[in-house]
């Protein structure tokens, strides 16, 4: 792809200087850490991460969690991508937990609310398990001394598709600054399975495809991302304002009413 500042998608280069930023990250940043974990949903995006972290740091040190709530009907990609990949893994259901957490917020009383109780929209519900799936891999990363792995990637991050503090929480990102079909050029250059990487993007979460949630493809986003161009002038209205307000997801808001914050810590 390449656009009116002559940005141009180097392949091999990207994928080069990738592999070498999370060896360095590893190596130098990641206080020591024994190894990595990655939550392998059998999509596209934590394959090609997953890919990347072996060529980088060693299969040996890579850890996968699948994380179905209650049956996943691709989970035999997940298997599929840790053995083709011939890391560890392993199998954390998060149905208990997500039952147990909706349960209990929906029969606590609320003062304020006339029924006195809340009953979770499936907007709000959707978001339980990207977070119930952070909590697990933090809580097995911290006991193995191992660091976890953001597999977000610059198109969901710029429209805000994702959930703050579930699936975008992690020690490094290490797609965020490609968009979704530069991770698939990426899978593809490094000879992954067409069926893994070419799979319709979804959350997984809504029983619908990720561009059918959107409204737009990737495909019109990541032309607009990198060449600055929407023909379809509603779809650049509805792009324009999901990146304008999920502004949040990506600059957490801090006081700034002191400009000078005195730290005397030397
Ligand atoms: N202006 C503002 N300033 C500061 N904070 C603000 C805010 N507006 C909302 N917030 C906060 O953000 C929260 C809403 O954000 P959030 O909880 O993320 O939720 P939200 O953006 O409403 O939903 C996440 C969307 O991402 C999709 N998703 C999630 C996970 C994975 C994938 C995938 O394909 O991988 C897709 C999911 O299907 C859903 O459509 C609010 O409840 C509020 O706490
Ligand atoms: N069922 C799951 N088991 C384990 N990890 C999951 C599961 N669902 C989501 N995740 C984690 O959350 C991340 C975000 O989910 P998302 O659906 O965007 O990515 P993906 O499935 O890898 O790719 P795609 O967006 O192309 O479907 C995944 O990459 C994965 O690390």
């Amino acid at each position: 792809m390449n656009n009116k500042n002559g940005y141009v998608f180097n392949v091999e280069e990207q994928t080069d200087n990738c592999i070498k930023w999370i060896k360095h990250w590893f190596n130098n940043c990641s206080g020591n850490a024994k190894g990595v974990i990655i939550g392998i949903s059998g999509g596209k995006d934590s394959t090609v991460a997953a890919k990347l972290l072996c060529e980088a740091i060693g299969s040996e040190k890579v850890l996968g969690v699948m994380m179905p709530n209650g049956q996943q009907k691709d989970i035999h990609d997940s298997k599929k991508v840790c053995e083709m990949l011939k890391i560890r893994y392993t199998t954390v259901n998060i149905q208990e937990s997500y039952q147990a957490i909706t349960n209990s917020i929906e029969c606590s009383e609320f003062e304020y609310s006339n029924s006195k109780s809340i009953n979770l929209s499936s907007h709000t519900l959707t978001n339980i398990a990207p977070r119930l799936r952070m909590t697990t891999v933090y809580t097995i990363g911290q006991e193995l001394s191992y660091r976890i792995v953001g597999t977000g990637n610059l198109s969901e991050s710029l429209v805000g598709y994702c959930t703050k503090y579930g699936d975008t929480a992690c020690d490094f990102a290490i797609l965020s600054t490609f968009t979704k079909r530069e991770v698939v050029k990426i899978g593809e250059y490094l000879g992954l399975p067409r069926d893994l990487i070419q799979k319709e993007p979804s959350d997984g979460l809504s029983g619908v495809s990720d561009e059918e949630n959107l409204g737009f493809s990737y495909e019109v986003l990541d032309k607009f991302i990198r060449v600055g161009v929407c023909e379809d002038k509603k779809i650049k209205e509805i792009i324009k304002n999901r990146w304008k307000i999920n502004n949040h997801k990506r600059n957490i808001q801090v006081p700034h009413y002191n400009s000078e914050i005195s730290i005397c810590i030397n």
